[in-house]
């Protein structure tokens, strides 16, 4: 359940509750004053049918809300070439579905590899404007003026270089999709513009007077918890809103283990592999392993070390990583925090110590750090400013 600030006496994300395997369940970003379900504080509730909750001085009764089939499970095991089992990966199928019959904009949350690429080119394929064009653009990987222009245009001499027109990702993506990629990244002048866009469907290129419509359906994903970004004043929340229209979270691959199986079988076949080697590599034994690792860069991380696997021809245990030896032990973590806090601590924590160990590995050479990481420089170079290591 969401809670939108309709209500002055309420802050903008006060509260969510969720339907887990074991019933409903409450949380708050952090210990919010006043705020009980049946009199108990909403962090430690089990709400229940008919629940009535407090938030200050506003009561609310939250309601279930049916998703998925006549069975209440979500119906769908595949979407495009996403396969899944697990209840809440085919819940979020089941959105990816309502999302493709309707125009809205959607925003696709999830660690990275979990498929929110995938996922929003099998949307846009699963629509009515499949035929029309599907454009990507990764909001973390240029720098404001250069994103501008990717995504709107300029006219001749709106800038220094800008030697002849340039027609923008909105304008060219017209009948189809815009997948803005990253979006947690967008820098925050260019934030007002993409809100004007989506609320008026018109662009205006940079240097031009004039304001053209488009007529472009959005897609947007980031791998930040972007509710904790609004909450830290990183990210407008009016922006927020407007892309969330309709929201697909992509959980966590550690989070569905029984996934495992039929993704691997997938990823296996999609990759050529020998009737022998796919009984191999589905062999009970094997597939356990594979469900007790921790995929830190889940499916995406799973195919590469199954692709290794096919190369070596040998069932490689899954704690080696790309270069034979173990992969570091996980993290201490602190179950006192809300999972949200938590998860943000350790991806800025993770981000750190990633571009840290990268640029000494790379003698310090941003340009050669970023193209042996597959990052975009101008990307790096805004992680090592965000953390502190570059000024
Ligand atoms: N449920 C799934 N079934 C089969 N393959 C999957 C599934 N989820 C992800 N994949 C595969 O994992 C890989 C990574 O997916 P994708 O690039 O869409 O992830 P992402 O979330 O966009 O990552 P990033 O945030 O790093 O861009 C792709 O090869 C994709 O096909």
């Amino acid at each position: 359940m969401k809670l939108s600030n309709e209500e002055a006496a309420v802050s903008r994300f006060h509260c969510e509750m969720k339907t887990e395997r074991k019933g409903a369940r409450a949380r708050a970003p952090d210990e919010r004053p006043g705020t009980f379900v049946d009199g108990v504080r909403w962090r430690l509730s089990r709400p229940r049918r008919g629940s009535s909750a407090s938030l200050g001085h506003v009561s609310v009764r939250p309601e279930a809300r049916e998703e998925g089939g006549a069975h209440g499970l979500p119906e769908r095991a595949a979407f495009g070439d996403l396969v899944a089992t697990s209840a809440s990966a085919r819940a979020s199928f089941d959105r990816m579905a309502c999302a493709a019959a309707c125009h809205a904009t959607v925003l696709l949350e999830g660690e990275t590899g979990t498929g929110k690429s995938r996922a929003a080119l099998a949307i846009h394929r699963a629509g009515t404007r499949a035929s029309a064009p599907f454009l990507v653009v990764d909001c973390g990987a240029l720098p404001a003026n250069l994103l501008e222009s990717e995504l709107f245009g300029h006219e001749k001499g709106a800038f220094t270089g800008a030697i002849q027109r340039r027609v923008g990702a909105f304008e060219e993506a017209d009948g189809g999709t815009i997948f803005l990629d990253e979006i947690g990244e967008l820098p925050a002048e260019l934030q007002p513009k993409l809100l004007r866009v989506l609320e008026n469907r018109e662009i205006r290129r940079l240097g031009s007077n004039t304001h053209q419509a488009v007529n472009v359906r959005v897609i947007a994903a980031t791998h930040r918890d972007l509710r904790a970004e609004v909450e830290a004043g990183r990210f407008r929340a009016d922006l927020y809103f407007r892309l969330a229209v309709v929201g697909i979270p992509l959980p966590a691959l550690r989070e569905r283990p029984e996934d495992i199986p039929l993704i691997a079988e997938r990823i296996l076949v999609g990759l050529g592999a020998t009737p022998e080697q796919l009984a191999s590599l589905t062999a009970p034994e094997f597939l356990a392993q594979l469900q007790h690792a921790a995929w830190p860069g889940n499916v995406r991380e799973l195919r590469n070390h199954l692709e290794r696997c096919l190369v070596f021809q040998s069932a490689l245990p899954p704690a080696m990583s790309a270069s034979g030896v173990m992969a570091p032990a996980p993290r201490a973590v602190d179950a006192s925090l809300t999972y949200a806090e938590s998860r943000r601590r350790a991806l800025e924590e993770f981000e750190r110590d990633y571009v840290e160990a990268l640029l000494k590995l790379h003698g310090g050479k941003v340009s050669r750090a970023a193209a042996a990481a597959d990052m975009d420089r101008v990307y790096l170079y805004r992680l090592l400013r965000r953390h502190g290591l570059r000024s």
